[in-house]
């Protein structure tokens, strides 16, 4: 166990060149200054930039994370698609509410969103499942997520299935297929430093639009 924590306590945190965050131009907007962000981290090549942590209340109550990937960032929020039968699915119709963490370490930046969630329409969501590669549809039509699973074989073979029931009726859309847009009211941007003098900054939802200002690291 000691070896472990002087193996931890070795790894190098923030190496490499870091962006600068110039607190100076921030626009009133966190969705806009957000969508920079997230392509700066496509452009610097960070493996699945669009993944987040989606945090839920769970159904005791008890915290309940996950990683999914972010849809799309529109003027409404963030979007991210599941099985509403899932355990998040069952937690978010319990408690419409989430926060996203993002964390893109080669940029030693994070940003965290709080906010209500909404489902789509069955329109929005069958949109977003037919725009889905064939593979990723068969998987979603077996609707079973988060259910135990007695073998593995089983669900090779339901998603040989699923597959073959797709490729014959390519407009099948699995019917608890939900895309969910996340509308925030706090969205914190946070740029980590070498020398820790870490940047944030929190943008908070106010009657009168978005309010900012910086906190303590
Ligand atoms: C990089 C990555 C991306 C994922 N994307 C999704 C996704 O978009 N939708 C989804 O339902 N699950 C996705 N998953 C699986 C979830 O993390 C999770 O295991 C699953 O949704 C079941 O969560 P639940 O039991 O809390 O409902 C992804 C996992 C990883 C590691």
């Amino acid at each position: 166990m000691s070896d472990l924590r002087e193996v931890l306590r070795e790894i190098e945190v923030f190496e490499g060149e870091l962006p600068d965050f110039d607190v100076s131009e921030l626009p009133a907007d966190p969705h806009e200054l957000f969508t920079e962000w997230l392509l700066n981290a496509i452009r610097r090549g960070v493996r699945e930039p669009h993944a987040m942590t989606v945090s839920t209340t769970g159904l005791d109550g008890s915290p309940s994370a996950r990683v999914l990937i972010c849809k799309d960032i529109t003027a409404d929020g963030w979007q991210f698609a599941a099985d509403r039968d899932s355990r998040k699915g069952r937690e978010l119709s319990a408690r419409p509410a989430a926060s996203l963490t993002f964390y893109w370490s080669p940029l030693a930046r994070q940003v965290r969103v709080r906010g209500t969630v909404r489902p789509g329409t069955p329109d929005e969501s069958a949109a977003d499942f037919l725009a889905r590669s064939p593979g990723a549809r068969a998987e979603a039509l077996l609707g079973r997520q988060s259910a135990p699973l007695a073998d593995l074989a089983v669900r090779d073979a339901d998603v040989r299935e699923a597959a073959g029931r797709i490729a014959a009726r390519p407009g099948l859309v699995a019917p608890g297929w939900t895309l969910y847009t996340l509308r925030a009211e706090q969205v914190e941007f946070w740029q980590g430093d070498k020398e820790r003098r870490h940047t944030r900054v929190e943008y908070r939802r106010t009657d009168a639009g978005w309010e900012r200002g910086l906190l303590w690291p």
